[in-house]
This record gives C-alpha cells, structure tokens and sequence, in this order.
C-alpha cells in the first residue's frame, strides 16, 4: 500500500478509538528521518497535539489476556516480560490481517527495512566502527539476553503447538527493535492509587472489551515495562523540543510549549539522552550531544575492601554476592566547560563537582586502603573530598586513577583506522565516536588542568606538587627560624657524596628518586613537614621510629633501597657535613624510616607529570610528590 494509505489508515483506525491528532499536524515521511509528524500551519505555544487512549497500547499485558494467543497467560513463567512484549509484537506481526493493530503494524518499519541500532551490526566492516566502544560492550551483553529470550520462547511456542517456521531470529531483532526505539514507561498507563490495572482485549464477537488485572502481587520490577503507543510514537526527537506529556485517566496526551511555524517538524522530546543510549535504542546519534558522557567501569576493590562495602553499598554486588561490573559502572558526563582548548577555568577543582559521587567514593575508599588506613564509612564523600583538608589530598590521586582509566579507551577510540562511514549505521558509529573521543578529551583536559593548578611556586600557601628542586626551595623557605640551615645542610651533604649542588647534575647521574626519598624523609626527621601540615595521613600512625622492616610490611627492594640510602647518610656524617648536631647525625635515621616515610610518599604521592623544562625551554616528564599544605 502506498505511504499516503498507509498513514491515512492509521489515522483513521486512531480516531475510531477515541485519539485526537492535531488538525494542522500530519504525518510525514523522508528517507533521513523516517516518519514524523510536520505542521502544515502555524502551531501556537501550549498546543495539545496528541492524544491517545490507552485502548490503543500494546503491551506484555495485552498478551495476558488474548484468548485467541493464550500461550502467553498459560505460559507466563517461562517468559521474562520484556520478552513476552517482543514475542507478542511478532505474533500480532505474522497474523497481522487479522490483528487489531493492523494499521499500526502496516505502518512500523518493515522488518526488511535497514536498523542501524548496534543489534543489526552483523558486517565485519560495521562492527569495525564500534570495536572498542562501550556500545559494543553493551550490545553483546544485551545480545545474549535476548538469545536466550529467543530460544527459550521459540521452545514455549512450540511446545504450545504453533507453527515457529514465521519466527525468525530477524524478525525478533525486529520487534526488539520496535520496543526500544517507540517505546514509553509503563507509566503512561499505570493506575492511580489502584492495584487493578487496565488493558484490552478482543472479545468472541470481535468487539475490543477492558479487563483489569490485579497486579498486587506483581513484584515491582514487572510493574516497569514497555509499552507501544501507536501514533504517539510517529514523532522525532529533538533535544531542543519542550514539550510535556500528561498522564491522564485513561489516556496520554503530547503537548508542545513553543510554536511550531507551518511547514516545520514537529518534534518530541525522549529525554536528556547521551548517544551511546540513542544508538543502543534508537540507532541516531546527536552530533554535540549536550547530554554525552562516557561510562567508567571500575575495578573490582581488594576483596577485604569488598567486604567492608557490602554492607553500605549492597547495590554494587550481585544477588550472590559477587562484585558486580555492571552496577558499578558510572557515566561521566562532558564538562562542557573544559574542551582541551579553553582548559583554564578559575577553580580547576569543580571539575569533581560534576563526576559521579559513587566514582568518587570508591576511588577515596581505595586510595585509604592502599594507603592502609582502616575502613571507615563517609557518607558525603563529596563534600569531605572536597572541603576536608586531610581528604583534599586524595583528589589528584583520584584525578590520575581517572585518567589512567580513561587513557586506552581514547587510545582505541583513536588508533582505528576506519576511513570514511559508508553506510547509515557506520555514519551514526562515526557520530557517537567522535562524541565519546570529545567527552573523554574534555575530561582528561579538566582533571589535568586540576593537577597542573597544583604545581605552584615556592612562596605560595597550599597544597602542591613539587619537584626534587622544588621541595628543596619550599622546605628551604619553611625551615624553622632556629635551625635555618637544615635544607642547605642536606644540599651540602648530597655534593659531598655526588660532587655537585645541582639537581640537573644529581639528575644526570640517576640519583633524582632516592634523593627525593632521602630529602621528603629529611623534613619528616627536621619536622617542617608536620609543622606545615604537608604529612600523610598513612604516615602518621604509627611513626616509624623503632619499626621493624616486617612491621612495614614493604617489599624487600624498597627496604633494600633505603639500605643503600643509610650508606649515604655515613659517608655525611662521617664527612661532618652541617656539623655536631646537623640532620646528618640525627640518631634516628635507619633503613626502615627511610622506607616508611619517603619510599611511602613517593609510592603513593608521587607520580611522573610534565613540568615547564629546567632549562626554561618545553616541558619534561618529572617525578613530583604531593605536599598538601594549607
Ligand atoms: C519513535 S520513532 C519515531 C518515528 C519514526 N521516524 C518512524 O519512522 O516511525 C523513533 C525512530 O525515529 C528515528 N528518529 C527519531 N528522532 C530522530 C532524529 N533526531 N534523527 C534521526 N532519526 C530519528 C529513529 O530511527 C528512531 O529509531
């Protein structure tokens, strides 16, 4: 049948029922968009445009009642809801002449017709364009679901005595499809302050007749389906559509809020969709989706960490017990306001203001953990990261554990050699790609600008990342008053054994990461770092005076290490470098000091950034270590 019957039909089949499409609102159809629905005169603002009744649904309780399909209501256990919609939807597709649906039916997308959601990516060469992506991830998993719907269905029909032969896997993928790119929550139809709900049937006579269902003893997650709204569903998404939907008694109307010049598509609105969720359903993508993100799975925690979230977060493991990765993955969203071109923003920490609260805590949970500090619950991590001192020190460690994560998603976002999209699933791939390489860079930019905003000069006040020289310049500057020399000593002692007062030469030499460890452990003894709050919490408690290496519980190298450190200290003190009583002579340096304080804080705040080059020329990769600072 042609377009123009097909729609006319529809529409007449819609009005027979009771539903009400605007007068200037018809239905439309182009090759980019499908059908939709175009103005033919100017729409005022606060128009109801649609309504419909819920007689007119389709959904896994319309398959309860058919007496001419009955599997359904006999079989109901040996379905999943979800897959009852879907089996259903068939079933009404391959008896269609004799469906009440059968306009609606006529009017859907034909099963032959091109999807270009992920579940029809079946090509090498269309697959190529979501390799790597979280799309993927979700569609195979989403995949096996409905494999198994498909198989263990087939097996009820069969076993109920119809004929499969018409069911094809294809023609599922199909009314898979319809579901989730028409579908509305079964909100629209749920009953108010009722357990009997309505749905519709055809009677012996051939007459539509209401039934009410008593969902009291439906588990809550079967009261959450999907439902089909023919004609309400013929509209397109826009992000830029207002429009509210109303939840009337018996029947759901679309209004829009702004006017609609004549000749213009008229466009509903399906929600604040980031595109993986757009192309996983509906098979488009929004280039500059203002709603994109990128999903973050986390690594499983430690189990002994595991066993101090259950718990608190029952949510984050399955009904067995298990850690679980898909209830611990979370969305970042775009920081819009941080694209890698205008990364500059005046408070670089707000970018933590937008991450995921949940991402935020676990990371905190496990940076304490590792750090050995005992299990204790905060329950407004946000706020603690962020306006707690002891807790602000863990934000660049969250920043790095971020981006490290992020880094091989851009990775094989980026080295796919893909050439030019060819067909409309590889366009829509091409639009999400570039949306997640964007969200990502953005995200990376702004947690690196966050870090950056820490490498400050000596003389300023706050936490900061210094290099071997900076902390030498810092601790010079915060040395106590009545011993101004001690920075100066530990120089003088590194050129007594090294043969240079100059970090680069000490550098060229190898020597830059024990020194580092040398100097942090240098201030701990000379007690500038407690006195200027830059301390770790890990290293407080216990402090590492008369600790045993087994107590440390550190690896061997690292004590070992230190070992060679002590050699140092020696050869200075022997030199009587700074003196009777200088650091170098202080009784209490020993291997497992120099291990707990400075191999720790560089273990676990020190990490490789790129700072302006020493020769005032570019930037090079530099071991920095965090000193917190107030
Ligand atoms: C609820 S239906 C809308 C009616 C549909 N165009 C049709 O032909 O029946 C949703 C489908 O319409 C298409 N669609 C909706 N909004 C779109 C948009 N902004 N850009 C491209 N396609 C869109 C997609 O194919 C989507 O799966």
């Amino acid at each position: 049948m042609p377009t123009n019957g097909v729609v006319a039909e529809l529409l007449e089949w819609d009005r027979q029922y009771g539903a009400y499409l605007h007068p200037s609102i018809e239905i439309a159809r182009n090759d980019e968009a499908g059908y939709h629905w175009r103005a033919t005169e100017h729409i005022p603002a606060d128009t109801t445009i649609s309504v419909a009744p819920h007689s007119l649904t389709l959904s896994y309780l319309n398959a309860l009642v058919d007496d001419k399909f009955t599997v359904f209501k006999a079989q109901r256990h040996h379905f999943k809801i979800e897959s009852i919609g879907f089996f259903y939807l068939m079933v009404q597709y391959v008896n269609r002449s004799t469906s009440f649906w059968k306009p609606y039916l006529d009017a859907l997308p034909s099963p032959d017709s091109e999807f270009s959601t992920p579940l029809w990516f079946d090509d090498a060469d269309d697959l190529a364009w979501i390799e790597g992506t979280d799309v993927l991830h979700t569609m195979l998993g989403r995949r096996e679901i409905y494999e198994e719907y498909y198989t263990s269905g087939i097996r009820v029909l069969s076993s109920s005595g119809i004929d499969t032969a018409p069911y094809t896997w294809d023609l599922f993928r199909w009314a898979i499809t319809m579901f989730t790119s028409r579908t509305f929550s079964s909100r629209a139809i749920a009953p108010q302050d009722s357990k009997y709900w309505t749905t519709y049937k055809t009677n012996a006579q051939g007459q539509r007749q209401t039934v009410l269902l008593d969902m009291s003893r439906t588990p809550a997650e079967d009261l959450d389906f999907s439902i089909l709204f023919p004609v309400q569903d013929f509209g397109n998404h826009s992000n830029n559509a207002r429009v509210d939907w109303a939840f009337d008694p018996g029947r759901f109307s679309i209004k829009v809020n702004d006017p609609v010049e004549a000749e213009q598509e008229v466009f509903n609105n399906y929600g604040p969709k980031p595109n993986d969720e757009l192309l996983m359903g509906y098979g488009f993508c929004i280039p500059d989706n203002p709603f994109d993100g990128v999903l973050l799975t986390l690594k499983p925690p430690p189990l002994d960490l595991q066993g101090e979230l259950h718990p608190i977060h029952p949510g984050y493991f399955s009904s067995t017990g298990e850690w679980s990765s898909e209830r611990t993955t979370v969305r970042l969203r775009h920081p819009r306001m941080f694209t890698p071109e205008t990364a500059s923003p005046s408070a670089p920490a707000s970018i933590f203001h937008i991450l995921p609260e949940p991402l935020l805590e676990l990371l905190l949970y496990i940076l304490r953990h590792e750090r050995g500090i005992p299990f204790d619950w905060i329950p407004f991590p946000m706020m603690h990261l962020l306006n707690d001192d002891g807790a602000r020190r863990y934000l660049p460690h969250i920043a790095r554990m971020i981006v490290q994560s992020l880094m091989p998603k851009l990775q094989k976002l980026q080295n796919a050699d893909l050439g030019e999209p060819k067909n409309q699933k590889q366009q829509q791939a091409a639009i999400y790609r570039s949306g997640q390489v964007t969200a990502i860079e953005a995200n990376i930019a702004a947690l690196r600008t966050f870090t950056r905003s820490l490498l400050v000069g000596p003389e300023q006040q706050g936490p900061r990342f210094v290099t071997l020289e900076g902390l030498l310049q810092t601790w010079h500057l915060h040395s106590n008053q009545t011993d101004p020399g001690s920075a100066n000593v530990f120089i003088s002692g590194i050129e007594a054994v090294v043969g240079s007062r100059e970090v680069s030469q000490w550098r060229q030499a190898g020597w830059e990461d024990d020194i580092l460890v040398l100097a942090l452990s240098a201030i701990y003894l000379d007690g500038v770092a407690q006195r200027q709050g830059w301390t770790p919490e890990y290293l407080l408690d216990p402090t590492p005076w008369g600790l045993k290496a087994a107590e440390l519980d550190m690896e061997p190298e690292v004590v070992a290490r230190a070992e060679g450190l002590m050699e140092m200290i020696r050869s200075c003190a022997q030199a009587g470098v700074g003196g009777e009583g200088s650091l170098w002579r202080d009784g209490r340096w020993r291997a497992e000091v120099i291990a707990k304080v400075g191999g720790r804080w560089v273990e676990f705040d020190g990490l490789m950034m790129m700072v302006p080059g020493s020769d005032g020329e570019g930037e090079e990769a530099r071991l920095v270590v965090y000193l917190h600072g107030t």
